[in-house]
């Protein structure tokens, strides 16, 4: 029998402004989550939140984009929107995208990431959740625990790494995609994942069709068709007896790379490794945030988590991170800060635009 891990999340109101999710909401999500456990829909779950957005860690037997499962987070999040909305919170039902719930929550505004395997004699498996920021965000970490021997020592001395991976890249804009082979195919790779904006790794695999990883690429904003807040996504990496080892999926994080979001979803910023504690995006909304929780899969039970970058090795990315957001800030409304026009589309700035384009005359030749 294999297990599946559904990590779903949604942004539903926060306190105060789009800083942190209330704990109200938190308390709503288990009473139904419990309840799914209690019918067996689930066998077990744990919930966190990374900024405003609430993650529900799943495991069940039902596979991948299961309908119960699925309408058992939606109605989580529909019922945790009713206290949102009582308390006033900000941003009351965000990424609810419809009333009512049909199929799989697939295009109705809450992320998702979900994989079914089965169960190794014993299987570390590593959730990390984010906020103000994109799927792209997770291109270079991923590529890095994957692909790149700097940061994965067992690509080059384990044999059972030493094949490489499959990734699976999806095309947002196109709505195509495409797997390419690593490391044969890492310059094709790179050509694509580079440009986070629009390429995004979706899975990866073992060279044999076994899982590795998984990632939300839901992107809100193309889904809603106007600026309602980044997509602030999670991914579920397994870790360890042919996958990287715990230490080599987090070290891409000691790194803090550029990411897009931040303020309004509309600026460059480098990415924070944090605690659940200090998941709390306050400073120009940002700097972007991201925790990692380290489990052990057993028989469809979540054994920890273990809070990965609530580790003082983690100390100095945190402060590099900061370091780059004085820098970058100084950039104030200027580019490379805020990201480019192509991706200025999906914000707010075309209402500001759209008041100035009558005013626009030729040039003379
Ligand atoms: O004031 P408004 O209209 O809610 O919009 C601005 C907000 O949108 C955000 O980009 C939303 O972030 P989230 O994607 O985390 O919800 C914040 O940075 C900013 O405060
Ligand atoms: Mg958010």
């Amino acid at each position: 029998m294999k297990t599946t891990v559904s990590v779903i999340k949604a942004d539903i109101g926060s306190v105060s402004g789009h800083c942190v999710a209330h704990p109200a909401l938190i308390d709503k999500c288990e009473e139904v989550l419990t309840d799914a456990m209690e019918s067996s829909i689930i066998e077990d779950f744990y919930i966190t939140r990374c900024g405003d957005d609430i993650d529900l860690i799943m495991t069940h037997k039902n596979g991948e984009l299961n309908e119960e499962v699925h309408r058992t987070a939606y109605d989580a999040f529909m019922k945790a929107t009713e206290i949102a909305r009582e308390l006033k919170l900000y941003g009351a039902g965000q990424d609810l995208l419809s009333d009512t719930f049909s199929g799989n929550i697939k295009g109705m505004g809450p992320g998702v990431a979900e994989m079914e395997f089965k169960e190794r004699p014993s299987d570390p498996v590593i959730v990390y959740c984010c906020d103000k920021t994109e799927p792209g965000a997770f291109n270079l970490p991923i590529f890095k625990m994957f692909a790149d021997p700097f940061n994965t020592a067992g690509l080059v001395i384990d044999p059972s790494l030493h094949d490489g991976f499959k990734f699976e890249v999806y095309d947002v804009m196109e709505h195509t995609k495409v797997i390419l082979d690593c490391p044969e195919e890492m310059y094709d790779l790179l050509a694509l994942i580079g440009s986070t904006g629009r390429y995004v790794i979706k899975r990866v695999w073992k060279k044999n069709g076994e899982i590795a990883a998984a990632i939300s690429t839901e992107r809100l904003n193309l889904m809603a068709g106007e600026y309602v807040g980044k997509d602030d996504p999670a991914a579920i990496v397994r870790a360890q007896s042919g996958f990287p080892a715990n230490g080599e999926v987090v070290e891409p994080f000691s790194f803090p790379h550029m990411v897009s979001g931040w303020m309004r979803g509309s600026h460059n910023g480098p990415i924070m490794p944090v605690s659940q504690e200090n998941a709390n995006p306050i400073r120009f909304d940002g700097p972007p945030r991201i925790i990692g929780l380290g489990f052990q899969v057993a028989d469809a039970q979540l054994i920890g988590p273990v809070d990965l970058f609530d580790d003082p090795a983690f100390d100095e990315a945190r402060k590099q991170s900061s370091q780059v957001a004085n820098y970058i800030r100084r950039h104030g409304p200027f580019e490379p800060h805020r990201l480019p026009s192509e991706e200025m589309e999906y914000t707010s700035l075309p209402g500001v635009m759209k008041k100035l384009e009558p005013r626009f005359t030729k040039m003379d030749e």
